[in-house]
């Protein structure tokens, strides 16, 4: 079947990933952390995440010309003061390899090998040919308080993703909404999976078999709850309120980091999902393409503010009008008339 093998070596790719950042997690120390020029943060996880997924892909398909967009470099790590890191980044990644059986026989990764595997992220992408897509921890900051993170990636393929895998390591197997008791939230580590047509499953990342997952069927804003960003800068908390009120939402928010949000609401943990970056952010191509198709392809809508769909084709930016608003079929109308409404009413009000 098409993208079999790929959808395979995702899965493999991403699950290999989590592990290395689920033993970082654990052992997080205050120098793991460092910033980047941007001021985001970046760990040692990151890195490794990154090297691990480029390298398992390339190993799992041979036969296919490799081109992958991806969010970290190799800059800090090329300079004097990044050499400690980077041989904690090889040991890391080795560690990880060494780990599976079919990598076993696989000589150790040299220092220069890793930098290798996370440069060949530097693709720009586009509308021709394949291309992999990933954030090798979307939600750093979650990451680094011990919260929520994903390891997430795509493929593109002629510009639409025609895949994505998403590794939630601290997200319960059970849902999050409201109603579900804080007991069932004890086992944690999901892995989602969509391939276009053919729907979204989710599986534990410890290997159980997966199951068909649907966003939920609510039609009532009434009962349903929505997802933003645990960080207030990463997107306008009293937008998403005001839109929520004007439709009649009465459940608080449900704050949580990274995509997994778009795995919580591929399942029915939640129905809405609202981002509104502040002026003059541009979102990246590597921190929805994955969560994109997981919600779609599980009979959601993900949309601009302007109900237009999400382009990936474009490089490794989306060109968005203000925001991105994610729901089942039947809220998106009414939804998408709130958004309207409370960002007109924002604007007169400057
Ligand atoms: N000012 C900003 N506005 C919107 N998004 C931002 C931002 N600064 C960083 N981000 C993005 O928000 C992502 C996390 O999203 P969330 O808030 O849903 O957890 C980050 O991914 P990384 O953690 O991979 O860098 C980063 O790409
Ligand atoms: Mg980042
Ligand atoms: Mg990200
Ligand atoms: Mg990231």
């Amino acid at each position: 079947m098409t993208y079999d093998k790929e959808l395979a070596a995702a899965k493999k790719a991403a699950s290999l990933a989590a592990t290395l950042c689920q033993k970082v997690q654990k052992a997080l120390l205050q120098s793991d952390v460092h910033s980047k020029s941007d001021k985001s943060p970046v760990t040692v996880a990151d890195y490794g995440s990154q090297a691990v997924v480029s390298f398992v892909l390339e190993k799992e398909l041979p036969t296919e010309l490799f081109s992958l967009v991806a969010e970290e470099d190799t800059g800090d790590l090329r300079t004097e003061s990044g050499q400690e890191t980077l041989q904690r980044i090889t040991k890391l990644v080795n560690d990880s390899l060494g780990n599976e059986e079919v990598y076993a026989d696989t000589p150790s990764l040299s220092t220069e090998d890793v930098l290798r595997a996370i440069d060949h992220g530097k693709s720009e992408g586009g509308a021709v040919g394949r291309h992999w897509v990933l954030d090798p921890i979307d939600g750093t900051k979650g990451f680094v308080r011990g919260d929520q993170y994903a390891i997430a990636l795509a493929l593109l393929d002629e510009g639409k993703v025609v895949l994505g895998v998403l590794a939630c390591p601290n997200l319960p197997l059970a849902s999050i909404n409201q109603h579900s008791s804080e007991s069932s939230h004890d086992k944690v580590g999901c892995l989602f999976f969509a391939k276009v047509g053919e729907g979204t499953y989710m599986q534990s990342l410890d290997g159980s078999s997966p199951v068909k997952v649907h966003v939920s069927a609510i039609a009532n804003p009434e009962e349903a709850s929505f997802f933003e960003s645990f960080e207030a800068a990463h997107s306008l908390h009293d937008l998403s309120s005001s839109i929520a009120k004007k439709l009649g939402v009465k459940a608080p928010p449900v704050r949580i980091d990274s995509q997994a949000k778009y795995g919580a609401l591929s399942r029915g943990d939640g129905a809405i999902y609202l981002r509104f970056p502040h002026k003059g952010y541009r979102e990246k191509i590597w921190d929805h393409a994955a969560g994109c198709i997981v919600v779609t392809e599980a009979g959601g809508e993900v949309t601009d503010a302007a109900g237009n769909p999400l382009d990936f084709s474009k490089g490794k930016y989306l060109d968005l009008d203000t925001g991105i608003i994610v729901t089942n079929k039947k809220l998106m109308p009414s939804l998408l008339k709130a958004v309207r409404a409370s960002i007109e009413e924002k604007v007169s009000s400057l």
